[in-house]
């Protein structure tokens, strides 16, 4: 049977990148909106530069003595002045509309993309930054992608058409213009070009912020029983300099593009004037011509400058774009084909055969490793810190990728079959409990979303979790705070149990608890574990003497190799690693 619906699914050779593809379909999808904010912004321009012409027309019409035509000129400015304040509301209203559903398509892939990211990039990326791309990053991107449809279409379009109205009133005093305004763009495209370049590193050093405030504010029962206020607030300080010197840094570039936009907008007007001035005299031209030409550049100027600052505006959005498109192509390397078997677990017999994996940064976690826990077994793992305990865990439900030897689930590897299937055969219990903010009943039910309340109630009494449940303001409704904060250690724990017990998985990793609960709180945790194990093969990093004693095989584990195994007794008989880490870390 396969099992389409699963993360890291390999999908065949892509022949454009998701990004590019996503926008094709973005485009098509939109094509009523996009023709329908073209089509306005098409009426805005050609209103303003209406301008330059119906004004060349009455002051040629006024300079030959027609009076009787001067009541129609004003009415004219007002019908156009009427028909561009309509077009430019409802062109405003939808470019915007463009623009921010183009940004929430782009939102809601990323998002999607980093949850079926691998792990390890996860990890490697870190909480702080992850969260900044949809804060900070998007923030920019919809600043621009506004800037860019409200900016581009419309002003765009009126330069263009305006300069064609210039050039139709006096060829050479509008080209004489065309000329001198393409010598302003020049110094602005490298400004813009340099702002990029600091933008990026602006964002990414913004994602290091990020992380950091995380880190002192979650960190803050740590950060104050330390006494590392002053450390704290001095790492932040320096974190807030180096945003402040790229934002200067930012500051500079932009607030150069003006003064030049201004002093080459001056030197042109000068130019112009004197020009227009000798062409009249010489009579090659009219004064209507001319206080149509000006017009026009009136008309353009504002359009023209927006587009110089939009330059910047789009460098910087660009760096965003960039990086956003950069999650979107990253290809996943834990992955299975689509036509992958489900994993049919029948027994729930594990087994690591001459396991190898080394992390991403290149260090060897594991080397060698063989080990089995036949079905319904016990099988705890004991070892120093850093021998690899925790690896072992990781690897199984493919967190990570091994890069030798073979993992197998009732004899079938686990890199044959679909994630998803891999997936939902184990429940992992953590000694770091993660609640997300919702009720009590989420937070169980988060085991088999389609569980109904009475597999909930019943998870939580095999869980030990029931009374203190009821106990609440809310019973099952009350919420458990951001990241479980209204509740106690032991509390969170025996939800997370019910929740594992829930999930009913067939095979268990458990991490247990380092620190220290209360003894009544540690021993309901303890008759949780004990039911929430019971029937299923359990994989568990051992920290307690109770554990290992009821343990049907110890393997202890030292520089991720196996070094000793078997039963308690066994072991502390030999007076090996194990007797000795037992004296130390049990017994203590
Ligand atoms: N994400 C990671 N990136 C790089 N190296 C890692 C990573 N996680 C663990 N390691 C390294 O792999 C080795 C095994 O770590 P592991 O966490 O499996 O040990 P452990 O026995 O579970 O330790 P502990 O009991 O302290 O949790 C260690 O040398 C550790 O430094």
């Amino acid at each position: 049977m396969t099992d389409p619906a699963q993360p890291g699914a390999s999908k065949p050779a892509p022949t454009a990148t998701l990004a590019r593809r996503l926008w094709r379909d973005w485009l098509w999808r939109r094509r009523g909106m996009v023709v329908l904010a073209l089509v306005l912004s098409a009426i805005t321009a050609a209103a303003a530069a209406s301008y330059a012409g119906v004004i060349a027309w009455t002051f040629d019409k006024l300079n030959s003595g027609a009076a009787d035509f001067f009541p129609l000129a004003p009415l004219a400015v007002v019908g156009l002045a009427a028909i561009r304040g309509v077009s430019l509301y409802l062109q405003t209203v939808q470019t915007n509309r463009l623009a921010l559903n183009v940004m929430q398509d782009l939102q809601n892939a990323m998002f999607a993309k980093l949850m079926q990211a691998d792990f390890a990039r996860l990890q490697a990326e870190g909480t702080g930054s992850l969260v900044s791309r949809f804060t900070n990053d998007i923030t920019l991107l919809r600043e621009t992608i506004v800037r860019l449809s409200n900016n581009l279409m419309r002003d765009v379009l009126t330069v263009i058409i305006t300069i064609g109205v210039m050039l139709s009133l006096d060829w050479m005093l509008s080209l004489l213009i065309l000329v001198v305004y393409p010598i302003a763009a020049w110094p602005v495209i490298r400004i813009g070009q340099r702002l990029r370049k600091t933008s990026s590193q602006a964002q990414a050093q913004m994602g290091e912020v990020t992380g950091q405030l995380e880190e002192s504010f979650s960190g803050a029962r740590m950060i104050k029983t330390y006494g590392l206020e002053d450390h704290e607030t001095e790492r932040a300080r320096k974190s807030f300099f180096e945003r402040l010197r790229f934002l200067l840094k930012i500051t500079e570039n932009k607030a150069r593009v003006d003064p030049i936009l201004e002093v080459v907008g001056g030197l042109a007007f000068a130019g112009l004037v004197a020009f227009a001035g000798w062409r009249m005299l010489e009579g090659e031209t009219s004064l209507g011509n001319i206080i149509g030409v000006l017009t026009g550049i009136a008309v353009i100027s504002p359009a023209i400058r927006a587009l110089g600052t939009l330059n910047a505006v789009v460098q910087e959005g660009f760096a965003v774009l960039e990086r956003v498109f950069t999650v979107l192509d990253t290809e996943e390397s834990v992955t299975t084909a689509l036509d992958a078997p489900a994993l049919d677990v029948t027994a729930g017999a594990v087994e690591l055969d001459g396991v190898g994996f080394a992390y991403p940064d290149g260090s060897v976690a594991l080397n060698k490793i063989s080990l089995k826990a036949d079905p319904g077994q016990t099988v705890a793992l004991v070892g120093p810190s850093g021998s690899g305990k925790s690896t072992i865990l990781n690897l199984l439900p493919r967190l990570y990728d091994h890069q030798s030897g073979r993992i197998t689930i009732d004899g079938t590897a686990t890199s044959a079959v679909s994630l998803a299937s891999l997936r939902r055969s184990m429940a992992l219990v953590s000694q770091d409990v993660t609640l997300f903010d919702d009720t009590v009943r989420a937070n169980i039910g988060f085991g088999d979303l389609d569980a109904g309340d009475d597999a909930i109630i019943a998870a939580a009494k095999a869980a030990d979790a029931h009374d203190f449940i009821m106990a609440l303001p809310d019973g099952y409704d009350s919420p458990v705070g951001p990241r479980g904060g209204n509740l106690s250690g032991g509390q969170r724990q025996r939800l997370s149990i019910a929740r594992a017990i829930l999930k009913n998985a067939p095979i268990l990793l458990l991490d247990e608890a380092t620190s220290a609960l209360d003894t009544e709180s540690e021993q309901r945790v303890q008759t949780a574990l004990e039911h929430l194990s019971q029937g299923r093969t359990c994989l568990v990093i051992a920290h307690r003497l109770s554990t290992v004693r009821r343990a049907d095989w110890i393997y202890v584990m030292e520089d991720g190799r196996i070094a000793e195994q078997g039963r308690h007794d066994d072991l502390i008989a030999c007076d090996g690693l194990y007797a000795r880490l037992c004296r130390m870390q049990f017994e203590a």
